[in-house]
């Protein structure tokens, strides 16, 4: 008996979920305020990383920027007090774990304040065929892309469940969601990101902690010079070209302010993530040919050959 009612329960629950996150397609839900709140940023110094930054400093956030490129970083520190913004800078490097726990501990000693919302923006790719690309290159991008979440999570989230407040954002990909060919090591470490992200959410709902929020991030190519030459058939281009970088974190602020728990961006890439789970393989293969996605990744590929310098290997 108490089974069926915990059936009807759920079911009217699910009903109800769809219903309300279709109607927020149209009426947008208020957004909470974020003045005053600290916010860290890794990559700050790139290209979406420092709009993020731009972002939350208009809506009156101190932000911490977190990079392993200080001119970059500086200069994005440099744009935040020009808009009369406060922002800490500090030279990190995502793939060594000693060296975020370390600049956890000293942000928390110069700041004497907790990290409120973190946002795990830095990333790297390879753009290598597998067979071409140096180990050192795969870990890196393991590293940055996935293993760098943990670390982060581990040395602010007690602070956040201490305080029931916070929020956890994870910059993935919709490559993270779906593939194509030639970016093994990119799609590996978003697919990693993603499972991450999506157990950590299931941990704090099942341990009842509300108040720390968690957000998945999905964009699809951004205009930022990452994936440069990355390119699918013409006619399939004018429906779904780059994204502005602008624009991409417009978006996503937007889903963060809401609490939403995921955003792909743009909203068409939630189709291919669909066909992937309900189309026989061969049903994907085929429509990735019509559309040249099967192959989109061998123009980016070509542009970071040509990136080679003094003989030494490009870091994308
Ligand atoms: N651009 C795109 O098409 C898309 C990007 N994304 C994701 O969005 C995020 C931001 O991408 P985007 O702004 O385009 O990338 P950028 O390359 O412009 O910015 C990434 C930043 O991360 C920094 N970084 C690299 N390695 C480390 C490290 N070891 N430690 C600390 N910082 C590091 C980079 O420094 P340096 O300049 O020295 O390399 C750079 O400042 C990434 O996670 C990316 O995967 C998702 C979908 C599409
Ligand atoms: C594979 C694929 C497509 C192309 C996807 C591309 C080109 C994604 C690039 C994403 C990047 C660069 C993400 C970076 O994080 C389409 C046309 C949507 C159709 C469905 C399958």
């Amino acid at each position: 008996m108490i089974f069926l009612m915990d059936l009807q329960m759920m079911l009217l629950d699910v009903i109800y979920f769809i219903l309300r996150n279709s109607l927020r397609v149209i009426l947008r839900p208020r957004t909470k305020p974020i003045d005053g709140e600290l916010v860290l940023i890794t990559g700050s110094g790139g290209g979406l990383g420092r709009l993020f930054a731009l972002e939350f400093t208009k809506h009156g956030a101190e932000v911490v920027l977190w990079d392993i490129n200080s001119n970059s970083n500086e200069q994005t520190a440099k744009l935040v007090h020009e808009m009369g913004g406060k922002a800490y800078t500090y030279a990190v490097d995502l793939t060594s774990r000693e060296d975020v726990y370390r600049n956890a501990e000293l942000m928390r000693k110069d700041l004497g304040r907790d990290v409120t919302i973190l946002v795990n923006n830095a990333g790297v790719v390879a753009g290598k065929r597998i067979l071409d690309c140096p180990d050192e290159l795969i870990e890196r991008t393991m590293k940055v892309n996935c293993h760098a979440l943990f670390w982060t999570v581990k040395a602010f989230l007690p602070q956040m469940k201490a305080q029931n407040h916070g929020h956890i954002v994870t910059i993935a990909s919709v490559l993270g969601l779906f593939s194509t060919a030639c970016v093994e090591d990119y799609c590996a470490s978003k697919f990693a990101a993603v499972g991450f992200h999506e157990s950590l959410a299931h941990e704090l709902l099942s341990e009842e902690v509300e108040g720390v929020k968690t957000i998945l991030v999905c964009p699809y190519i951004v205009d930022t010079g990452m994936f440069e030459g990355c390119k699918i058939r013409e006619e399939v281009e004018l429906l779904l070209p780059p994204l502005e970088p602008q624009y991409c974190v417009e978006q996503a602020m937007n889903a963060i302010l809401v609490n939403q728990p995921l955003v792909c961006i743009p909203r068409l890439t939630y189709l291919p993530v669909l066909f992937r789970a309900l189309l026989p393989w061969e049903s994907n293969v085929t429509a990735y040919r019509f559309m040249g996605s099967d192959k989109c990744m061998y123009p980016f590929i070509e542009t970071t050959k040509k990136q080679v310098t003094n003989g030494s290997v490009a870091v994308a």
